[in-house]
């Protein structure tokens, strides 16, 4: 099963649905539908619900932007900015340059680059973790954030159960109504917890590190691959977790997510990385996510288009009359 929409559709297959009433009750009966096209396949799988079979499978649906978030004056000014400096550190061989920056509460920032592009590092010297060599314009400092940060991998060493761990990390965030239904039920962390964390699947490790990262309490939460080890399913529950954990809690998000479609989803705001990966690159300043996403994929030759039904980008195949043309003009991602 390949958990990746984009490449799943660009493949051309046909999709079977295996079924269940609702995901959230594994192991009750299935339903296996006749095949649908990829793209049929795909949009009932994000919307929940097969038409043919007047069966919803999952209670929520994802759809996907269809204009920029316009910002009015009021919003503006409700919203808390920060700012960080022009800096840029060595480490080895590599260099980052992170241009000058901001942003604001209830914002998700998508960092979108290439593997080895210094997106972790990036998020280090936001959470104070690594110090820049050099920092740019004495008038802007790098403010003192409280940052709760997922790494990629859940570290495994705890010994004891999940609802050790939780308690013990996260106490407060465990007994909050609120973090309770917003957080842990969807991520379907009760089932988990008696479980001993040595034990855990990596999606389940994945699930677990979710809830304890938003469970600390912080300014920013630097959010390293969430999807990673997530099947599809659990994709879509986790962006819309962090998507409402981040509005609700007016927090900002920063996000490295190799998912298209859940960085789409996710995206207020992205920072491309431009650059030599390895070698020399360069964090370009948050910017929207139709001019980010443009630079991201003409770097990578590559565009989409948007599904008629539920606007979920779609990408076009190399040297169709659709790439060509949108190349021509330089929309490589259309809203
Ligand atoms: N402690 C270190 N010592 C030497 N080189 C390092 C160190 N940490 C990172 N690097 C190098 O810096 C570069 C950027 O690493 P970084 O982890 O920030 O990239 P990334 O964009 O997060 O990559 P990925 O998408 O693969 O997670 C890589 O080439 C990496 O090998």
């Amino acid at each position: 099963m390949n958990h990746q929409f984009t490449s799943m559709s660009s493949r051309g297959l046909k999709l079977h649905k295996s079924l269940g009433p609702c995901l959230e009750q594994t192991g009750a009966f299935g339903v296996v539908t006749l095949p649908f096209s990829v793209r049929e396949g795909i949009n009932v799988f994000l919307a929940g619900f097969v038409p043919t079979e007047n069966l919803r499978f999952q209670d929520e649906s994802l759809t996907f932007k269809i204009v920029e978030a316009q910002e009015n004056a009021e919003e503006i000014e409700t919203y808390q900015r920060y700012k960080y400096p022009t800096m840029s550190k060595t480490i080895g061989n590599f260099k980052l340059t992170v241009m000058e920056g901001e942003f604001t509460d209830s914002q998700i920032v998508v960092m979108l680059g290439e593997n080895g592009t210094g997106k972790t590092t990036f998020i280090k010297m936001l959470a104070g973790r690594l110090k820049p060599d050099t920092v740019e314009g004495a008038e802007i400092e790098i403010p003192k954030f409280y940052v709760s940060h997922k790494p990629q991998q859940l570290e495994t060493k705890f010994q004891g159960t999940v609802s050790q761990l939780l308690h013990q990390k996260i106490p407060d965030s465990c007994a909050h109504p609120q973090f309770r239904s917003d957080v842990i039920k969807p991520l379907q962390i009760e089932q988990l917890m008696d479980w001993q964390v040595t034990n855990l699947s990596g999606g389940e490790r994945q699930r677990v590190a979710l809830c304890l990262c938003l469970g600390k309490p912080a300014d920013i939460y630097l959010i390293d691959e969430p999807s990673a080890s997530l099947d599809s399913e659990q994709r879509i529950v986790a962006s819309k977790v962090i998507k409402r954990f981040i509005l609700h809690a007016k927090k900002t998000a920063f996000v490295v997510e190799h998912d298209f479609i859940m960085a789409t989803y996710l995206a207020d705001k992205v920072i491309v990385y431009e650059g030599r990966p390895s070698v020399d690159c360069t964090a370009n300043a948050p910017q929207t996510l139709l001019s980010g996403m443009n630079k991201f994929l003409s770097q990578l030759d590559i565009t989409f288009r948007r599904d008629p039904t539920n606007y979920r980008p779609r990408i076009n195949k190399l040297d169709s009359t659709k790439d060509k043309e949108q190349k021509s003009v330089g929309s490589y991602y259309y809203l």
